[in-house]
């Protein structure tokens, strides 16, 4: 295994002077689907706006290879930009623009590639994510399930080797929850893609998550991080229960 992507080292999160988590540290791992987990308001989204520089640490670093996020400048944040790409909860597409033109626009964007090229490249990743046919549809005649896929197609359009992918199965019925889950397996084992992924959903935890970190709400910091039937067998009492899908009494 190579080296890590993310190195996250004595972190701290806080809104304002309320500190939400402390004292993380972990690494990301190259082709790992990384699973960031926890009750209702511990701090995955936050941890996750921390890990893409939205926020800054209130104390500790977050480093990619030599790059300390907090302190990178304009040439070493356009670097940053190639090595992640993001899908938001809300996985929002521009409505003004068709599912070809949403995919387009970050290589139009950032990158110097001609028009052709770049359409070949969209239409490449809408099929990557088994939605060929959809380049000239509108977002609002897209399904829940299909609006996520053209989602992750638009983060994924720069190649990027690490995807986040917050509340991806969010709103989605279990069979396109599933699906899901296989297309994230699919770009981790067919294009090497590392991703981390913020999910509630046990059934997706246990499908694709190589490793599972777990944040306390109570304790403000991470409580447990290993493989999720490791966890299940001899994980702490709250982390096991969590996966058990028995609330902390
Ligand atoms: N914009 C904000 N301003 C101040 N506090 C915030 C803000 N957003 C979140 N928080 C607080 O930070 C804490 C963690 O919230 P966060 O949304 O990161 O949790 P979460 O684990 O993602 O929750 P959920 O599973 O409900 O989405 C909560 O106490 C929340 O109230």
């Amino acid at each position: 295994m190579g080296e890590a992507l993310v190195h996250v080292e004595e972190l701290t999160l806080a809104w304002d002077e309320r500190v939400i988590q402390r004292d993380l540290n972990f690494d990301v791992r190259p082709g790992e689907v990384l699973v960031l987990m926890g009750g209702s308001g511990c701090g995955k989204s936050t941890l996750l706006r921390h890990l893409i520089g939205l926020q800054v640490p209130a104390r500790g670093r977050i480093r990619y290879g030599g790059i300390d996020l907090a302190s990178a400048d304009e040439t070493q944040r356009d670097q940053l930009r190639e090595r992640f790409g993001v899908m938001f909860q809300a996985g929002a597409l521009w409505s003004s623009m068709s599912v070809g033109e949403n995919v387009m626009l970050p290589m139009q964007e950032l990158t110097t590639l001609a028009p052709a090229e770049i359409e070949t490249l969209a239409r490449f990743k809408l099929a990557l994510v088994g939605l060929e046919g959809a380049f000239d549809a509108s977002p609002a005649d897209l399904s829940g399930g299909m609006k996520k896929r053209a989602a992750i197609a638009r983060a994924m359009a720069l190649d990027p080797p690490l995807l986040y992918l917050d509340e991806p199965s969010a709103g989605l019925d279990p069979i396109t929850s599933a699906r899901l889950d296989e297309l994230i397996l699919h770009l981790r084992d067919h294009l090497g893609t590392t991703i981390v992924m913020v999910t509630h959903e046990l059934d997706s935890i246990f499908a694709v998550a190589d490793r599972a970190l777990f944040l306390d709400a109570q304790e403000k910091t991470m409580t447990a991080l290993d493989a999720p039937r490791a966890l299940l067998l001899h994980g702490p009492e709250p982390v096991r229960h969590f996966l058990q899908g028995r609330a902390r009494p």
